[in-house]
């Protein structure tokens, strides 16, 4: 199973490192444009092989496509991130231009790979490969949803005062400040939904702190997180690798499901060899319904910015 991360940046190292932790992958491949940097990555990484017991093969290239030939899957981390203050949204600019010509490279040199979209804004990225890149939906998957999710159990889990073991929730709809939409009605502990331990008001501020996850950590760091969006990119990656079929909200493109067309967005998928092997249509409550097609509204939007 050959991996090729593009962009050898904070995400994309860091996405490099869990695959390997995890040993499921025979060969990782960082490109960066930056001269030396995904190289110097690549040894630093490989270094940790003996500490950390895996076998994962990580090379670094510069802009040279030809080496992640025959990749099964890449992951799209090149681009800007935001700095506090700034929305995803506001990234469209550069991010659109490095993401059409990457993904362009990268099927040219594997046209079989299933490409997860990192870059933001995510589901804007994920639309734009849609709409230029010759590869079937299944092969097109942006992630956002598996990272809001780790972020919805980390806020469930300290208002409950729970280990977050004990936790499970969900977030769909757009990968942005406002487009989340926590699956809050549908949260439990063990089980039992979490408005049996929690007030609608304290569910509220949860699934506020959950929506600018981001933003909180971009303004204590001075740039975006790199440590959940890594764990949730390999996440993504071990389950098409290794055939999991497990079900993660992820972003792809829609024509009817949650009454929406011509949009990616996140919802439940299960994800396997064949990358986006079903799209899973759960019933939403009106509330959920009205905050989804909101949030699909602002996806429009943005997606409007692009000159396709
Ligand atoms: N979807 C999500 O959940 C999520 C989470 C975190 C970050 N992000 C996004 O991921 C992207 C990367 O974030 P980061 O913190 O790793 O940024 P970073 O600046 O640390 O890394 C980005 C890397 O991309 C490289 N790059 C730029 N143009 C390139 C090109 N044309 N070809 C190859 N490499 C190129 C840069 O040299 C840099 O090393 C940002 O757009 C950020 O907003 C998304």
């Amino acid at each position: 199973m050959k991996v090729t991360i593009v962009g050898a940046g904070a995400v994309g190292a860091s996405c490099a490192e869990y695959i390997a932790i995890k040993n499921f992958a025979s060969e990782v491949v960082l490109l960066d444009i930056k001269e030396g940097y995904a190289e110097g990555k690549a040894m630093d990484l490989m270094q940790c092989a003996s500490l950390n017991a895996f076998d994962t093969k990580i090379t670094g290239v510069t802009n040279d496509y030809s080496k992640t030939a025959g990749s099964d899957i890449a992951v799209i981390t090149s681009g800007i991130p935001r700095k506090p203050g700034m929305t995803r949204e506001e990234l469209i600019g550069i991010n659109a231009g490095i993401v059409k010509s990457v993904s362009s490279n990268l099927i040219e040199h594997s046209p079989n790979v299933t490409l997860v979209v990192v870059s933001n804004p995510m589901d804007t990225m994920t639309y734009l490969v849609h709409k230029t890149a010759d590869l079937p939906k299944n092969k097109i998957i942006g992630m956002g949803g598996a990272l809001d999710s780790a972020r919805f159990k980390y806020r469930l889990a300290e208002a409950l005062e729970a280990p977050i073991s004990d936790v499970d929730g969900m977030v769909i709809g757009g990968h942005s400040d406002t487009g989340m939409v926590p699956l809050t009605s549908q949260a439990s502990r063990n089980s039992i939904k979490v408005s049996e331990f929690l007030s609608a008001e304290r569910l509220e501020q949860v699934a506020a702190d959950t929506k600018v996850g981001g933003a909180t950590l971009t303004k204590l760091l001075g740039t975006s997180a790199w440590y959940a969006p890594g764990a949730a990119v390999s996440g993504l990656v071990q389950a098409i690798a290794c055939d999991q079929k497990k079900m993660f909200p992820c972003s792809t493109y829609l024509e009817g499901e949650y009454g929406l067309n011509d949009i990616c967005i996140g919802v439940p998928v299960i994800l396997g060899k064949n990358g986006i092997e079903k799209i899973v249509d759960i019933a939403l409550s009106d509330d959920e319904k009205a905050k989804m097609q909101e949030s699909a509204a602002g996806v429009t939007k943005t997606n409007g910015l692009l000159e396709l």
